[in-house]
């Protein structure tokens, strides 16, 4: 008989364990990685909280660099010299110094070399030893403290230990726009604060009109998935404050990630220019300090999202069962119509009933499992409106624009506003902007990609707004080189439901047709924008150059002219047979007095290319087509009752009416 092994033992596994194990699936992947995600997270929250009571976000960040020396010092572990120096990884002995440090000059010299006979291969190998250098870079830690501050709705005090010490728990679970969805995201930087200083957290939080401030400082059972509460304290709220603070310590990687963290806040202000996000940097070295503002442009705030009901044909059987059992309404009329969207009271109260074969008088309780079994396949094949999307709440045209103006500075920039779209019977919206030039902008496609306002920064390759701006677009069509012209593709696409992959909400599939469609839409609207404008920009620019290049000539050409004018003047007589042209004449006479001189003649080709230049300007403006709506009429005086219109003066592109006084 072969025994159990300890493998074949039954276990289970909190889900606070599971995340521990798989931080990964969450977006904590190495020390760097979870430095940028426990402040992305923890800034979102301060987002939704304050957008939540609709109030202008105000955020502070700060990540404060904390030694060996005082995180020991902070978790009371006494800091020992090290005894034999030689047990210890970073141990390198002077002679293996000098051994590795002769090997990279080497190294460094026969790059070098290479650098004479090849560059390519010269930047490959550079580019071989900086990533390498990068990979060792990444896995480095440090420690820092990181600290966000929101002016938000606050917490209630007895449910800081669960929001914040229970995985999988939050507000925000129900029908919504959020960008918190799953109830996890401070808690996995409070497990990864566990997991890399044993450190708790601590919350300072007031609702708005609270007389007190609750404060706790807890961390979080892994194995039981439960709040572990060290200290809580109710303080005086005599500054009527409201929002919260959340605090952790936790190893992490700034070097290597700090650009990260910058683009995550630029990002999200552009997304958010109702915001202000004040942002500082703490170094141990108060040299290395860095203090950033991402200052409010505007107090326009996009209209809160509203929860909604279930739609019919989003709902999944077990989801129907609980609601079935939750509800407060007595009949199953009541129910179909009261808990679901876009489910009109005739059909809920006889025609869905009958197609059940059920009394619509029935309590949604007493509904047998076959019954509901069948509402499901019902609810899946009836044709119901669509939701209209009402309750979801993009950022705006105005204001992505305005973010998209304020960050980069473009030359030019196009927006849209899709649609409501349906996937899966939850709602959704794509807003695009296309730019053109601006500051810090590399040559080629910039892309820029946001769900339910929140930027997205990794696993690009594979995202639906990448994938389409690569490969469905056809920059081409609308003058834009997407190789060499500085191009900024923003996407944002808000709805309550996303097709993110994975916990960490980095990438949105590319696999659903309704969003790959509307993405591919809201970009080519933009870009239909752009056309006419570059067209305008280039054809200015190719005037620009002729002019240059005519006005570059004229002082060869006048003293050209001038010297064969000259020649003539000294002619006593003309050929036989040959006669001149009046102006021509004049033009002689001119020299030989003196009037014209090689100056005069430069002065005049120079008023001549002036004229070409606004000639040219009306015939594009003739060409373009002067339209009725184009047409102003401007007053060059009082126009009042002791006027009236006189003759009229036309000319191709306009006419003048001159005003008489009666
Ligand atoms: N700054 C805050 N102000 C008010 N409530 C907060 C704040 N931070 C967290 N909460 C509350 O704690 C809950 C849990 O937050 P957590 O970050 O763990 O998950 P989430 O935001 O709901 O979802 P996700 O994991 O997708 O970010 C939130 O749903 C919210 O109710």
């Amino acid at each position: 008989m072969v025994g159990k092994g300890k493998a074949d033992v039954l276990q289970q596994k909190s889900p606070a364990e599971f995340f521990a194990d798989n931080r990964t699936i969450a977006g904590f992947d190495n020390p760097g990685k979870c430095l940028y995600t426990t402040i992305r997270e923890l800034v979102e929250n301060g987002l939704d909280a304050a957008e939540s009571i609709s109030q202008l976000p105000d955020i502070d960040i700060t990540v404060e660099e904390i030694s060996q020396h005082r995180l020991n010092k902070m978790r009371g572990v006494t800091n020992h010299d090290r005894i034999d120096e030689e047990l210890y990884q970073d141990y390198e002995t002077e002679g293996a110094k000098q051994k590795r440090l002769a090997k990279e000059a080497k190294e460094m010299e026969r790059l070098e070399k290479q650098a004479a006979k090849s560059a390519a291969t010269l930047d490959g190998k550079k580019r071989e030893l900086e990533a390498r250098r990068a990979a060792q870079a990444k896995t480095e830690k440090n420690f820092f403290k990181v600290t966000v501050r929101d002016n938000g709705m606050g917490m209630a005090h007895k449910d800081i230990p669960d929001m914040l010490g229970r995985v999988l728990s939050g507000t925000k679970y129900g029908v919504k726009q959020t960008r918190g969805k799953f109830g996890l995201g401070a808690k996995m930087a409070l497990i990864w604060s566990k997991m890399s200083t044993g450190l708790p957290i601590e919350v300072t939080s007031a609702r708005c009109g609270s007389a007190s401030i609750s404060y706790f400082k807890l961390d979080l059972d892994i194995q039981r998935n439960q709040p572990n509460v060290h200290e809580q304290k109710l303080l005086d709220n005599g500054e009527g404050w409201h929002g919260a603070e959340l605090s952790v310590v936790i190893a992490g990687n700034w070097q290597y990630y700090r650009a990260k963290v910058f683009k995550y806040l630029q990002q999200i202000a552009v997304i958010t220019p109702y915001a202000q996000f004040r942002f500082v940097f703490k170094a141990e070295d108060e040299k290395s300090s860095v203090r950033i503002t991402f200052a409010r442009r505007t107090t326009t705030m996009p209209q809160p999202p509203k929860a909604t009901k279930h739609h019919p044909s989003s709902v999944d059987l077990e989801l129907i069962k609980r609601l079935a059992s939750s509800t407060n309404c007595t009949s199953l009329a009541a129910f179909l119509s009261k808990e679901f969207d876009c489910i009109r009271r005739d059909l809920a109260g006889t025609k869905i009933s009958l197609e059940m074969r059920c009394d619509p008088s029935v309590s949604p309780a007493e509904l047998t499992g076959k019954q509901l079994v069948a509402m499901h396949d019902l609810l899946h094949q009836l044709r119901f409106q669509p939701p209209d999307g009402n309750h979801l709440s993009p950022a705006g045209e105005y204001n992505l624009r305005l973010g998209i103006m304020k960050e980069l500075r473009p030359e030019m920039v196009a927006t849209h506003q899709g649609t409501v779209g349906v996937h899966e019977g939850h709602a959704f919206v794509v807003e695009a902007a296309v730019s053109v030039g601006g500051r810090n902008i590399k040559p080629g496609l910039n892309i820029h990609r946001f769900a339910n306002r929140i930027p997205l920064l990794f696993e690009g390759g594979s995202d639906v707004i990448t994938r389409t701006a690569i490969k469905r677009i056809n920059w081409s069509a609308y003058k834009i080189n997407q190789s060499s012209d500085k191009v900024g593709v923003f996407v944002s696409l808000v709805s309550t439901k996303i097709p993110f992959k994975g916990a960490g909400k980095e990438y949105i599939a590319d696999d659903v047709e309704e969003i790959q469609q509307a993405v591919r839409t809201a970009i080519q609207q933009c870009c239909s924008q752009l056309k006419n404008k570059i067209s305008k920009q280039q054809a200015a620019r190719e005037q620009r150059l002729r002019k240059k290049n005519l006005t570059k000539y004229i002082p060869n050409v006048a003293a050209a002219l001038f010297t064969v004018l000259q020649a003539v003047a000294e002619r006593k007589e003309e050929p036989a047979g040959k006669t001149t042209r009046p102006e021509a004449e004049e033009v002689v006479v001119g020299v030989r007095s003196g009037e014209v001189t090689e100056p005069t003649l430069a002065a005049k080709l120079q008023q001549h290319v002036e004229q070409i230049d606004v000639d040219m300007a009306l015939e594009y403006q003739l060409q373009q087509g002067v339209t009725e709506a184009a047409k102003v009429e401007a007053c060059l005086m009082p126009h009042s009752a002791r006027h009236q219109y006189g003759p009229e003066a036309h000319c191709d592109v306009g006419v003048i009416r001159r005003l008489q006084e009666l």
